[in-house]
């Protein structure tokens, strides 16, 4: 699919998605309680289809509803029904799987498509290693040979959160009590709280027992829980953007007091001068005078792309750091956005981990952009597309169906004139 966006202007109130994270974390925490649950404001995304479709097959019997699920969770490890299991391109639910399907004790070859397998798995590969579980990756497959065990785990903090995730699901099923220890830098440490919050609420515990190591009591078993998912703040940052630079917008569907790391975008835009209102299910957000500034990414890796867009039509010069990880995910998210701002007349550079932008908006596109087979890319240069001297084609649009499906309706729902037939 292509999409064409035209120059227009927004306005009115865009209701943001259910948060996949929080989607993925308690579709697999009830899968693994023994007992029925509910999981209410679901999206079926791509990815969140994956996970469903993953717990199935490990057998849990999952009824979809139009925006919910009812799951029967598995009451053990034996009936796992295809030794292949698909992630097709989510990163969390393969990281997510691998501990927890090891459980089952037998060979299991995970697979996927696109970039996912070579994204970053060597975590795992030494994990398995150090216990002498048979684990081989190849271009098609990661597949692994028997259960982890107990005992103390000790991660690199600074290549993905989501294997420590992993860790904190399959864990508490063990007999025994573990550890995990987890080294500085330790980004995106937001999802591991994400993580935790889900585990309280289907009855495990798992806590910090100093600030970078975390106590996992063996022997614990999940138990069944009714949950509803707050709105996704990953994806708020492309209307939060999109406000800030066009025209006013009331953002519904989400939780101020949520945990996800990329609530940040709200104090990330307000730094820069906008005017944003709090309500109780969401935010109101006026268009204004954008001044220059520099953003951590640390903790909220996925808003990366879309701050590019906010950087580059905001005056000046403004930076994003902590950002190594971004070259890691669907695409190289770094070289992505240099590539395609750049086409469009944007002063962008960057180094392995930092990116500079000076804003001197408007800019002009006389070619197709690439969406780089990724979704927060190809939403990020739509939103900068709104404001362009002239319409603009983005390539292989379709990829937005990876997290947000509904993402051009939505935009298309606020004024903005887009073509993605
Ligand atoms: O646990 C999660 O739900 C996620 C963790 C983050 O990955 P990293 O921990 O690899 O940065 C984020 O980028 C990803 O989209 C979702
Ligand atoms: C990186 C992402 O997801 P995942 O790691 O689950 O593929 C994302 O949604 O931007």
């Amino acid at each position: 699919m292509k999409a064409t966006i035209f120059p227009s202007t927004c306005s009115g109130t865009v209701k943001i998605p259910p948060s996949k994270s929080m989607s993925h974390r308690a579709i697999i925490a009830a899968s693994l309680a023994d007992g029925k649950s509910t999981i209410s404001n679901l999206a079926f995304s791509e990815d969140i289809t994956t996970t469903i479709e993953g717990m199935k097959n490990l057998g849990a019997k999952i009824t979809c509803f139009d925006d919910s699920i009812e799951v029967e969770g598995i009451k053990d490890f034996k009936h796992l029904k295809d030794p292949t299991v698909f992630c097709k391109e989510s990163g969390s639910t393969l990281r997510f799987f691998i501990p927890i399907f090891s459980l089952c004790n037998q060979t299991i070859a995970f697979t996927g498509e696109n970039r996912l397998l070579k994204r970053p798995q060597k975590i795992y590969e030494d994990i398995f290693k150090s216990q002498n579980i048979p684990y081989i990756q190849d271009d098609e497959k990661i597949e692994i040979g028997g259960s982890l065990k107990s005992g103390n785990y000790e991660l690199d903090g600074n290549v993905s959160s989501q294997f420590i995730s992993g860790l904190l699901f399959a864990l508490p099923l063990l007999s025994e009590d573990s550890t995990i220890h987890i080294k500085e830098p330790y980004e995106s440490r937001s999802y591991v709280d994400l993580t935790l919050e889900i585990l309280e609420l289907f009855g495990i515990e798992a806590t910090y027992s100093d600030s970078n190591t975390l106590f996992i009591k063996g022997g614990q078993a999940y138990k069944a829980n009714d949950y509803t998912v707050e709105g996704d703040f990953s994806q708020t940052g492309f209307f939060a953007v999109l406000a800030s630079i066009s025209n006013d917008l009331t953002l519904t569907g989400l939780n101020p007091q949520s945990k996800q790391g990329d609530k940040q975008i709200i104090d990330i835009i307000k730094d820069f001068g906008i005017e944003v209102k709090e309500n109780a299910d969401g935010y109101s957000i006026k268009k204004g005078e954008l001044t220059p500034g520099k953003i951590d990414l640390q903790d909220c890796p996925d808003l990366g792309p879309i701050l590019t867009v906010l950087m580059a039509y905001t005056k000046g010069e403004s930076e994003i750091y902590n950002a190594i990880r971004l070259r890691y995910k669907e695409s190289d998210r770094i070289a992505a956005m240099e590539t395609e701002l750049k086409k469009c007349g944007v002063e962008i550079h960057s180094t392995e981990g930092e990116i500079k932008v000076v804003g001197n908006p408007p800019y002009e596109c006389n070619e197709e952009l690439s969406g780089h087979k990724d979704h927060r890319i190809v939403m990020s240069l739509a939103v900068a597309a709104t404001l362009f001297k002239q319409p603009v084609t983005i390539n292989e649009a379709h990829f937005i169906n990876k997290s947000y499906p509904t993402f051009f309706e939505d935009l298309a729902s606020v004024g903005i004139e887009v073509n993605y037939e």
